[in-house]
């Protein structure tokens, strides 16, 4: 088995191995900050690939520690027009760049080695995925939320947006890449392939990327995407790649996640990946998170085998989640499965 083909089978792998479900880490810009990283900027969760790599690695340890079976790397808001913009050369971006995947896979490493060494575990390696935020993430403007890019965004700019960050993620050498926030289907599609939809012949599949892809929404409705196109839609294009292993939802409200799986299962015959925010709004303008009906750890636990039980194999929280939510559904997954 090569390329593509060996990926899926890993994360298959991975999936079987935690008992059908598997772990995905929580939110990693919110345990940054719970540790006292000032991230109000541009870059977000990314300024501390400048300011503090140390913390990162920490911040990756303790989700191992709390049961993640999949790292997410700290790229989210990397971008090489973000790091341009604060005077970084393309070649020093892209060195960031390929630190956030190194930086995760070193903690997975170490982790998984202590592990080995303890007699009669049955420990499984954990996976590395390379985040890539979505256009609206890079403009930090909350548009990842409303997918209005405006008028002057066509399918060529988002995809020259995407290009050189994901041949640099995937050379940096990730099991998985996870496209988060996604939120709407100009983006979606030029992550696929779908060759006879407009001038978009897909990224994925022009560089040919050999590691499996997960693509995850966002929604504010709990139906459709942010933009409003509906999930049906979006699927459409989406199912025709086999590049992409895995669709689902992240860093919407939990309560909207239970039938947003329903609704995926008839949609699509991939694997289906759940990491909701607390529930808490993200006001992209006053750059804050704004309360609202929230999940705390014991809903989490409570929702994660419903949310198993529906039909999603990878769980795990974003946004204003933690390491303590993590073990939370990584112990009720584990318990009983
Ligand atoms: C997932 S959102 C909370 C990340 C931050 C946002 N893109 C901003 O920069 O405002
Ligand atoms: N994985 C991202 C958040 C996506 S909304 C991070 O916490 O950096
Ligand atoms: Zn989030």
């Amino acid at each position: 088995m090569v390329g593509i083909e060996k990926g899926k089978a890993l994360l298959d792998d991975l999936i079987e191995k935690a008992g059908g479900c598997a772990v995905v880490d929580g939110g990693f810009a919110t345990q940054l900050e719970w540790h006292g990283a000032s991230i109000n900027d541009p870059l977000w969760s990314a300024l501390c690939l400048i300011k503090d790599p140390d913390l990162i690695k920490r911040v990756h340890l303790e989700y191992l520690e709390a049961g993640a079976n999949v790292l997410i790397t700290s790229s989210y808001q990397a971008t090489l027009p973000g790091f341009l913009s604060r005077g970084f050369s393309i070649e020093e971006g892209e060195l960031l760049l390929k630190k956030s995947v190194k930086l995760a896979v070193e903690a997975r490493d170490k982790f998984w080695d202590a592990k080995r060494r303890t007699p009669g575990n049955s420990y499984n390696r954990a996976l590395v995925a390379a985040s890539i935020g979505s256009y609206g993430a890079y403009l930090a403007d909350g548009s990842e939320y409303s997918g209005c890019y405006g008028p002057h965004v066509s399918i060529e700019k988002l995809k020259d947006f995407h290009r050189r960050r994901l041949q640099v993620l995937v050379e940096a050498g990730p099991d998985l890449l996870a496209f988060e926030t996604i939120p709407n289907k100009l983006e979606a599609q030029i992550l696929s392939l779908e060759i006879n939809l407009q001038a978009c012949v897909e990224l994925l599949e022009e560089e040919n990327v050999q590691i499996p892809s997960w693509i995850c929404f966002s929604s504010v409705d709990g139906e459709n995407a942010p933009s409003g196109e509906s999930f049906k839609e979006c699927l459409s294009i989406i199912n025709k790649s086999n590049k992409v292993a895995a669709v689902g939802i992240n860093c919407a409200p939990p309560h909207f996640i239970q039938s947003l799986i329903q609704k995926f299962k008839e949609l699509t015959g991939k694997i289906i990946v759940v990491y909701p925010n607390s529930g808490e709004i993200w006001d992209g303008i006053a750059k804050r998170w704004l309360p609202s009906k929230c999940f705390d750890d014991n809903n989490f636990e409570l929702f994660a085998t419903k949310w198993r039980d529906s039909g999603a194999k990878l769980i795990g929280g974003c946004c204003r989640t933690t390491p303590s939510t993590i073990r939370a559904i990584s112990r009720v997954l584990r318990s009983d499965s």
